[in-house]
């Protein structure tokens, strides 16, 4: 019998996608775009359901409160849709990502550092501590304004990785990375 805890998968997809200069939630991966493809990467970890941050009417995304924030904006807005829980938060430019690592991310029994300079995958609790931290966020400097302060004041959980599996963490922000990858 299955006894893990339920948990929400959060996929960042919102933001300006500058570099690549095309919205990469549209980009194909294996036939599917990467709004599809990191949907169903989430699901099939076991997410007991997936909760898109951006503006997709088609998935039934939620945009920003706040625009212009980074992912900060997102997980704001996101919040305040869900209860309180596990989260676990996937970015929409990372296909390699594999459902076990998501799953055993999910399920982590602790804190764990940065990997390698790496803050996503990261898992979160919501809990009031987190949305007080996300309520503020808008109000800090811009160099406070991050994932990784974020990770650091509410005991986000990094899952470390063997350092074969690093390179399911290789993400894309410009079409010659887009491209790399998907060679
Ligand atoms: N909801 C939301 N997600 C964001 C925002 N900015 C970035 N993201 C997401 O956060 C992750 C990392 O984004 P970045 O690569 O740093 O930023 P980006 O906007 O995608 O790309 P650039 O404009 O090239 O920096 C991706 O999954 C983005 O979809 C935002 O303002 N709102």
């Amino acid at each position: 019998m299955r006894t893990d805890a339920p948990w929400t998968g959060v996929l960042l997809a919102g933001g300006r996608s500058r570099r690549m200069g095309r919205d990469k939630a549209g980009l194909v991966w294996n036939g599917r775009t990467l709004l599809q493809h990191q949907s169903q990467l989430l699901m099939d970890a076991g997410a007991q359901r997936v909760v898109v941050s951006g503006d997709y009417p088609q998935a039934q995304g939620i945009p920003d409160a706040v625009s212009d924030q980074g992912p900060l904006g997102g997980l704001l807005a996101v919040s305040a849709v869900l209860e309180d829980g596990p989260l676990v938060v996937l970015p929409i430019d990372m296909p390699q990502v594999a459902p076990a690592l998501l799953a055993a991310l999910a399920q982590a029994p602790a804190r764990c550092a940065h990997y390698r300079g790496h803050v996503l995958p990261l898992r979160l609790a919501l809990d009031a501590a987190l949305r007080a931290w996300l309520a503020q966020s808008p109000q800090l400097p811009p160099e406070q304004r991050s994932l990784r302060a974020l990770h650091a004041a509410c005991n986000g959980t990094i899952l470390p990785l063997a350092p074969g599996d690093v390179r399911l963490l290789a993400n894309c922000n410009t079409p010659d990375e887009w491209a790399a990858l998907a060679s």
